[in-house]
């Protein structure tokens, strides 16, 4: 990283304690960027997701319309950079961050990010900023955020990433990384799955980094993907038979009439691709007795539900977590669907029982970075072994929990090889399972490689990055 030449003069005293506005300060009148503000601090104070948190303030503050849409781009924008921000605060401080009051630090971030990935005038976002920590931390503290700022508006975006990025000739996924706000690491596991290091990867990254649509699932046998789009203003998807996409930031998809009523549910389109793929290959014999093994909080169970209303099946739902199986009994209504709360590796259902399986593991989520802004920062490599110890556990589990020529679809929310292909090839090996040519699941959707496993990306399909691979157990 190149040191900048002149930098803020530097204090003469530590940073100064946080302090409560007092009557020389008044509150400022930003309701939009308090709210981010906010969200940012919870995030790092409180471990708090920053989807849950700005919609509760936003609601209790009744802060609507372009303020909400300027909250949002905000908070979000900032918690998803906050690596990239990170690098450029340090190159433009005197000091290094650890050493920053946490408080101005999330300032610092909210101005940064408005400085470097919007529109609003560079002054405009310097005094917004500066105002916001003076009245909550005083002039000392707003005398350095100033400071700080000014220093960052000495470039535009690219032009930081030039100076803070790793080379790249000599580094080019460290480089895309910070370009595109990713740690390097994941970037790194992106650029394993994808085989590429060029073109592919930059894209992948870019698409990780931009705020993606909302996606809502008709609910199979009560209302058509063209019905709820009119419903709901959005556009058919393009895969999903039951998909609908809502433009990015088009509200609470919770206060919709069709979402509220159960005619449809938000759910990711590689999701719903995913869970309809569980239905597709063709069974010998008996196809009545579907499992859900990690259902919460029922997402793909309320799919594979009706599907199995439809075609006279029922769907047993094992969910681990009290709270979470109590989330899929709330959204079962009157579908086929039996709730079990149990360890899917130990679960008591009777051996060799279900013609359909789905293993929808725990994973990291890292192919839906997209719509958990902090998650990059929060994730690390240590995560990663004994999550795929008990995807291997879960998937095993489910060929045993499905007779013999009965179907096991492993699914994760993830593209990293050590919790996709290394599990299934893993466990197809110790069960003798036989993988099937999952693309077939998928039909009309492209760019599906070589098989025989189906890896979703943002970049390619606009889905999250999800992963299925079909097996089945052997007759
Ligand atoms: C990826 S989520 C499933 C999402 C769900 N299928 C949906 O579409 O809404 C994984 C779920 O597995 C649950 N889980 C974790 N360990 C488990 C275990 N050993 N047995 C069963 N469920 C487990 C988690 O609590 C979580 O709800």
């Amino acid at each position: 990283m190149n040191q900048r030449s002149s930098r803020p003069s530097r204090p003469q005293r530590p940073h100064p304690p946080r302090r409560r506005p007092g009557p020389e300060r008044p509150p400022v009148d930003d309701p939009a960027r308090l709210a981010a503000l906010e969200t940012l601090r919870a995030v790092r104070q409180r471990d708090a997701y920053a989807n849950l948190v700005l919609p509760g303030l936003l609601r209790e503050r009744r802060i609507t319309g372009r303020d909400a849409a300027l909250a949002t781009e905000l908070a979000y924008g900032a918690a998803r950079a906050q690596g990239l921000l990170d690098a450029v605060l340090t190159a433009c401080s005197d000091r290094p961050l650890n050493a920053v009051d946490g408080a101005v630090l999330d300032a610092l971030r909210l101005g940064a990010y408005q400085l470097l990935r919007t529109r609003i005038p560079a002054h405009a976002a310097v005094a917004s900023t500066v105002d916001l920590v003076r009245a909550e931390l005083g002039s000392g503290a707003a005398g350095f955020a100033n400071a700080v700022l000014r220093r960052v508006t000495a470039q535009d975006e690219a032009g930081w990433v030039d100076e803070v990025a790793p080379d790249e000739e000599t580094d080019p996924i460290g480089h895309l990384a910070m370009a595109n706000a990713h740690p390097r690491w994941i970037a790194q596991a992106f650029a394993e799955a994808l085989g590429s290091r060029g073109e592919p990867l930059r894209d992948a990254l870019a698409a990780d980094d931009t705020r993606p649509a909302v996606h809502l699932a008709a609910r199979p046998g009560e209302c058509s993907a063209d019905e709820l789009a009119a419903m709901t203003g959005g556009e058919v998807a393009p895969y999903s038979p039951y998909g609908v996409l809502l433009e990015p930031g088009a509200g609470d998809p919770g206060d919709l009439d069709p979402v509220r009523e159960k005619l449809a549910g938000v759910q990711d389109e590689g999701s719903q691709l995913c869970a309809l793929a569980l239905t597709r290959p063709a069974l010998d014999g008996p196809d009545e007795r579907w499992l859900d093994l990690c259902a919460g909080p029922g997402g793909k169970a309320v799919m594979l539900g009706a599907l199995a209303q439809l075609s006279g099946a029922t769907l047993a739902a094992v969910e681990k977590a009290p709270h979470r199986a109590e989330l899929i009994r709330k959204v079962v209504g009157d579908l086929p669907i039996t709730v079990h709360v149990a360890d899917g590796r130990d679960s008591g259902l009777p051996a060799g029982s279900f013609d359909r399986v789905l293993v929808d593991a725990p994973c990291t989520g890292l192919g839906a970075l997209r719509r958990r802004p902090e998650a990059r920062w929060r994730r690390n490599p240590s995560d990663i072994a004994p999550l795929a110890r008990l995807q291997r556990e879960l998937l095993t589990a489910a060929l045993a929990l499905v007779r013999p020529g009965g179907v096991v679809a492993y699914v994760v929310c993830s593209p990293h090889l050590s919790e996709t292909v290394g599990v299934v090839a893993d466990v197809a090996r110790r069960t003798g399972a036989e993988r099937l040519d999952t693309r077939e699941a998928f039909p009309a959707v492209p760019h599906l490689g070589d098989g025989p496993h189906v890896q979703l990306w943002p970049h390619l399909h606009g889905t999250d990055a999800m992963f299925c691979a079909l097996l089945r157990r052997p007759v």
